[in-house]
């Protein structure tokens, strides 16, 4: 029989997202031995992490560990094959946290039993430490396991805890999924400078260095995004005259409320 090592906290899924938050806590937390990777291919930039740190890798779910914590960073598409594997590491005290967009706590307890789950949803902005983190905790997660998860998720970021489970799926659409939005209006910016009739690679750098310099300046200022805005429009001037366009009938407003509503759909779509 297997001696049972000290409750680790298990990390399921060491792909993008997983390991973004990964990198954060070994950054943040000397104990690497507490960890555990569990992955049958997890990302270059994990492999490298699990070199540098020796840490625990598992191709599937070991049998010797009750876990302290098992973060889900497995696709939602994958759940129904990952989560069955789990149920060996899963004790009483076992807090899951899971990231998965779309995935409910009662799929998640379907196959893991009554237990404590925090749904999170990260971004990938978490990758330079810069993400933002929508969290929300199920009644059974006490108050030292909130806490523990508040510390986890808050090294890539800010988290926002919300009390009803079905807020999450909007999170996921608005700040989760949020950073495609931002780089497809650099990709469009690009292109409309390109068709305004600038070499297309100096069009990108602008508009790659207008989006990330934007959102800097205000990360770093205590004005709103809209008086940020009004500080670059002059009165009948250039910013005006495009501001017209996108904000003229709603227009940027319309789509992007659309897009959010798709996103969030498509959310409870993946709870299966
Ligand atoms: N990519 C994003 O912007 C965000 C993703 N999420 C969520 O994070 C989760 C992971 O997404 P990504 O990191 O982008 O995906 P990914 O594809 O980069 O990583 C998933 C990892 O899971 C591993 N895996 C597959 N089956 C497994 C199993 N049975 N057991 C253990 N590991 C297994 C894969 O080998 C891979 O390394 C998803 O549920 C997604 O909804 C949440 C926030 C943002
Ligand atoms: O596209 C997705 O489903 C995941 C969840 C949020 C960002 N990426």
């Amino acid at each position: 029989m297997t001696e049972m090592s000290s409750a680790p906290t298990v990390l399921v899924g060491a792909g993008n997202m997983g390991g973004a938050m990964l990198a954060g806590w070994l950054d943040s937390d000397t104990d690497a031995g507490s960890y555990i990777i569990v992955d049958p291919s997890p990302s270059p930039t994990v492999q490298l992490l699990i070199d540098k740190h020796g840490l625990r890798h598992e191709k599937a779910a070991p049998s010797d560990v009750e876990a302290a914590i098992v973060v889900l960073a497995v696709k939602p598409q994958m759940m129904e094959t990952a989560l069955p594997a789990l149920t060996g590491m899963i004790g009483d005290d076992t807090l899951c946290i899971s990231i998965a967009a779309g995935t409910t706590v009662s799929t998640i307890q379907s196959f893991l039993g009554d237990i404590a789950v925090v749904r999170a949803m990260p971004n990938t902005p978490a990758m330079v430490g810069r993400g933002i983190t929508g969290a929300w905790a199920n009644a059974a997660v006490s108050p030292a396991q909130r806490d523990a998860a508040d510390r986890m998720l808050s090294v890539t970021g800010p988290v926002e805890w919300v009390d009803e489970e079905p807020l999450i799926d909007a999170i996921t659409a608005v700040s989760g999924s949020g950073p495609a939005y931002v780089f497809y209006l650099a990709e469009c910016m690009a292109e409309a400078g390109r068709r305004a009739g600038l070499d297309e690679d100096i069009a990108m750098r602008l508009a790659r260095a207008t989006v990330s310099g934007a959102g800097e300046l205000m990360r770093r200022s205590d004005d709103p995004a809209e008086t940020l805005r009004k500080n670059v429009t002059s009165p009948g001037g250039t910013t005006a005259a495009a501001l017209d366009v996108l904000m003229g009938g709603d227009a940027m407003q319309d789509l992007l409320t659309r897009a959010v509503a798709a996103a969030k759909k498509r959310a409870g779509e993946l709870a299966g």
